[in-house]
């Protein structure tokens, strides 16, 4: 039997190319949590997780995902068997409770190796992908609104980006409909333009904000209220001109069926991550469409291994009507990759090599990481200067 030999967990801290400014954290930089699986045949994959902000949008940190894997995800696997990805995941899910994020990094690098090892990519992996090509949305988050409008012209001037997503919710509401307004106004039909509250509004605020949304041009509406609040949301929907995405509500598959069963969203932003896995993922994506619920590629701003675990997620899926926003590594000055991935044309192409089919830069990730010992190079820089 091929075994799960070793789990290493990696933290890198990479700095972002402006600050992202959202409802609950301003981001100066991105942690990546890497984690790489090495298995008795010699294969290795690799998984990541991220989160945003520390703790400030969710359960777990960067840090806390590592404590996970190294303390109690490891002495679990390893030992079972590396080329049954979904029987070793499931049970794991005997030992350990939550830790969605981290089981999504564990579960990315499983089915990377195996990838490998089988000589297929993910997608295929997962039953096969139907887009080689994903649309990708870009963010406007600089907290200023001539430069966001500066931005998304750039973006759709080289062809990067034709879709945008502003996030508000940090100040006054009329103030947050006014910066949407004149970014869509300035941008004109050229765009699409959504917003992400990021649970910053009680459904009281929300209902006259969404009547002044829809006003401005808005397309998309993403959890303008509490993820708690499911009831809310389905009063929203049930009264609101633009459609309604749920994020944060969405953790697996279980609170997908019960945000559709309640018409509590009319699309659902899906990520790797929050689902719990690659799989889990896919659950929900089966959940929305059963129940006639749009899709949304979602990022957790993940660097280029998340982000392409994502990709190769969200390219099986036969209906993605508003895209994807896997623009996460676009978001970081450092390259980790050997070869970049492929933006271009509104869009990112998602790779056809086995397993992820990225490579990681070794000598950056050895370089970059949090526990790399760069004591001796500034001493030896010091004594060269
Ligand atoms: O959706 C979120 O809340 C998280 C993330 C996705 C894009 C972005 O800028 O932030
Ligand atoms: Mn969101």
């Amino acid at each position: 039997m091929i075994t799960i030999a070793e789990i290493e967990a990696i933290l890198i801290d990479v700095p972002t190319i402006r600050p992202h400014v959202l409802a609950m954290a301003t981001m100066h930089h991105q942690t990546l949590c890497l984690v790489r699986i090495t298995c008795s045949d010699g294969i290795t994959g690799i998984g990541e997780a991220t989160t945003i902000g520390g703790l400030s949008y969710g359960p777990e940190a960067p840090e806390t995902i590592k404590l996970a894997v190294d303390t109690y995800f490891a002495p679990a696997l390893i030992g079972e068997d590396a080329t049954k990805p979904a029987l070793a995941m499931e049970r794991l899910g005997r030992h350990i409770v939550g830790n969605n994020f981290a089981r999504c990094a564990v579960e990315t690098a499983l089915f990377d190796a195996h990838g490998k090892r089988a000589g297929l990519s993910i997608s295929e992996l997962l039953g096969g992908r139907v887009h080689d090509r994903l649309p990708v949305l870009w963010t406007l988050a600089s907290g200023d609104t001539a430069r966001d409008i500066d931005e998304a012209q750039k973006m759709l001037a080289c062809r990067r980006h034709d879709a945008f997503k502003i996030k508000i919710g940090k100040r006054p509401i009329e103030e947050d409909v006014a910066h949407v307004a004149e970014i869509k106004r300035a941008l004109g039909s050229h765009a699409s333009i959504r917003v992400d509250v990021n649970m910053a509004w009680s459904e009281l605020e929300a209902r006259p904000a969404l009547a002044m949304l829809a006003d401005a041009g808005c397309d998309l509406v993403e959890q303008p209220i509490h993820r708690s609040n499911r009831a809310g949301m389905a009063r929203l929907v049930a009264r609101s001109d633009v459609p309604i995405m749920a994020d944060e509500a969405l953790n697996g598959p279980a609170s997908a069926y019960d945000y559709a069963s309640a018409a509590a969203a009319d699309v659902f932003a899906v990520k790797i991550e929050q689902s719990g896995g690659l799989i889990a993922a896919k659950q929900v994506q089966a959940v929305a469409d059963a129940a006639g619920v749009g899709l949304y590629g979602g990022t957790m701003l993940e660097g280029a291994v998340g982000t392409i675990a994502s990709a190769h997620v969200f390219a099986t899926f036969p209906r993605l009507a508003f895209g994807t926003e896997l623009f996460g590594p676009l978001l970081l000055t450092e390259e980790i990759l050997q070869q970049p991935l492929d933006y271009r044309e509104f869009g990112l192409e998602v790779p056809v090599g086995p397993g992820l089919g990225i490579a990681l830069d070794e000598d950056r990730i050895s370089f970059m990481r949090r526990d790399a010992s760069r004591r001796t190079i500034s001493i030896a820089a010091g004594e060269r200067g």
